[in-house]
């Protein structure tokens, strides 16, 4: 009997609190219609204090700045956290007034419009099945302080103010936080434009990086492809496991193969990929062990960095034969040519100690010239082979260049293989296994086609030759014409081998 009295007082309670905060709904876009700007302000605060004050809620807010001098990041994440989040809880459409900004203005493809709350405006989000109510208020007082004078900024300071049910408070406060800085960060991540590094004597010259490469344009084989990604994913989110066994947290890879087989392009479908600057080290210009310790220890974490054509690096191994003779200077590691060996030996101590989620990276036209210590177990995390074109990476490289089809950007990086058919390509795949081509000539071959099919249907009137069936039998047809060339060429060459043999 007690139970259940004290259970309807409880009920009554919450309907009450529902109908306050229906209320409280209520005045509030009333207020929007019919009060000034002023009086609204006053009344949103007001009502934020109301609202804080039910006793089965609780709130936070989070204001702009830290102080008079200093800003509050939280607050900009929950700003770049909640406009991300305006479409999915259908804010956008339910809210009267929207704040509009553009990101950059120096690069017109990546200018891209921001839409967010304005002041006064409420909105609601839900994490993990709990409901948090935010609204964006400005204090009555002005920001006089300098830096906002100097700024040009007038009106009151900002804040936001989130609401929530009190036994959501744990939750609000670790996860849910958490998670609002970790999807401001990972966004802010994804619009930040990478950069490319090259060493010019002991400092770093940046460069914009804009390689359109991705795994999903990547000819290469799929099962390869994919262990690569799962390998790169497997390594971002290792933090605790590095930590854990006291390793650097870092990886290494060498990419091997002939020129053109994409040992580039998969260095800058990584770089896309992960969002991680490149640092492109040209050993040879390193003096010594100093310039390289300076180098290394002006390396930003979350990067890769890259060591091209070890195999032309080649006298560093013959450095490490001449290590014998005594050092001129009484400190060794300044006079010390730098080596191969000696490299990873410096990054494994000096990122054990400074850099987190950094990748390393060699690549090679010749894997058998390198120096065996370098292919040794544990050395690289992980060797990968990038051959010449295979019928499962020309279908790649025919759907980049000739098809018409729109692939959503978001799924780039785990597009499957495609398996369209064609007549063609049994003859292709039989021409394929005969002769070495690599992706580099036959992205070429598949531009030089295609370019040939715009220019004829540009003098086309007719609707009929536009069929895209049409375009693809042509343009094949023209790969298989080079494919035979190709192989004919090869024929010759060994014949002529033979011959000269022979005599
Ligand atoms: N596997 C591939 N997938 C897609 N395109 C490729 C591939 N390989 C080569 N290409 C094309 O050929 C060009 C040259 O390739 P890339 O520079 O990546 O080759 P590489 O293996 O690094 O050659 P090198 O050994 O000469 O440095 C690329 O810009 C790209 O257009
Ligand atoms: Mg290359």
């Amino acid at each position: 009997m007690a139970s259940s009295s004290i259970y309807e007082k409880g009920k009554e309670a919450m309907a009450m609190a529902t109908s306050v905060a229906a209320t409280v709904m209520l005045v509030r876009s009333l207020a929007n219609e019919l009060l000034p700007n002023e009086a609204r302000d006053m009344l949103s605060y007001g009502l934020a204090n109301l609202r804080a004050r039910m006793k089965w809620r609780h709130s936070f807010s989070i204001e702009q700045t830290d102080g008079p001098y200093s800003s509050n990041y939280l607050f900009y994440h929950v700003k770049t956290y909640l406009a991300s989040r305006m479409e999915a809880v259908g804010a956008t459409n339910a809210l009267q007034h929207l704040r509009l900004s553009i990101g950059t203005m120096d690069d017109e493809d990546t200018d891209k419009l921001i839409v967010s709350m304005e002041e006064g405006e409420e909105m609601v989000d839900v994490y993990e099945g709990a409901e948090f109510r935010w609204c964006l208020y400005s204090h009555d007082v002005p920001d006089d302080s300098i830096i906002s004078r100097s700024l040009g900024r007038r009106g009151g300071k900002l804040y936001y103010h989130v609401t929530f049910h009190k036994k959501h408070k744990a939750k609000a406060l670790s996860g849910y936080i958490d998670y609002i800085i970790k999807t401001a960060k990972d966004i802010r991540d994804k619009e930040r434009p990478l950069t490319m590094y090259t060493n010019d004597d002991s400092d770093w010259t940046p460069e914009d990086f804009c390689h359109p490469s991705n795994f999903a344009t990547l000819a290469m084989n799929h099962a390869l492809k994919k262990s690569v990604i799962d390998d790169l994913e497997k390594f971002i989110t290792r933090k605790a496991f590095y930590k854990r066994i006291g390793k650097a947290w870092k990886r290494g890879y060498l990419f091997y193969g002939p020129p053109g087989t994409g040992k580039s392009s998969l260095i800058a479908a990584m770089a896309n990929y992960l969002r991680f600057d490149l640092y492109y080290l040209e050993l040879t210009g390193v003096e010594n062990n100093s310039q390289l310790r300076k180098l290394l220890l002006g390396m930003t974490n979350k990067s890769i960095l890259v060591i091209e054509d070890i195999d032309c690096t080649i006298e560093l191994k013959q450095r490490d034969d001449n290590k014998k003779k005594p050092p001129k200077s009484s400190d060794p590691s300044k006079d010390e040519k730098v080596t191969l060996s000696g490299l990873l030996n410096f990054v494994d101590g000096l990122w054990s100690t400074t850099g987190e989620e950094r990748i390393i990276v060699f690549t090679t036209n010749y894997k058998e010239r390198l120096d065996p210590a370098l292919l040794r177990p544990g050395r690289m995390d992980m060797h990968v082979h990038m051959g010449y074109c295979t019928p499962e990476a020309f279908r790649i490289l025919v759907d980049n260049y000739l098809s018409k089809k729109e692939v959503p950007i978001d799924n780039l990086s785990k597009k499957e293989v495609p398996i369209d058919n064609h007549r063609t390509y049994p003859e292709i795949d039989e021409l394929l296994g005969e002769v070495a081509v690599t992706p580099a000539e036959m992205a070429e071959a598949l531009l030089r086609s295609k370019e040939d099919l715009d220019v004829a249907e540009n003098a086309l009137t007719s609707k009929e030759d536009h069929d895209d069936d049409k375009r693809l039998d042509v343009a094949l047809g023209k790969i298989v014409e080079f494919l035979k060339s190709k192989k004919e060429c090869a024929n010759k060459e060994e014949e002529s081998r033979h011959k000269k043999k022979m005599t």
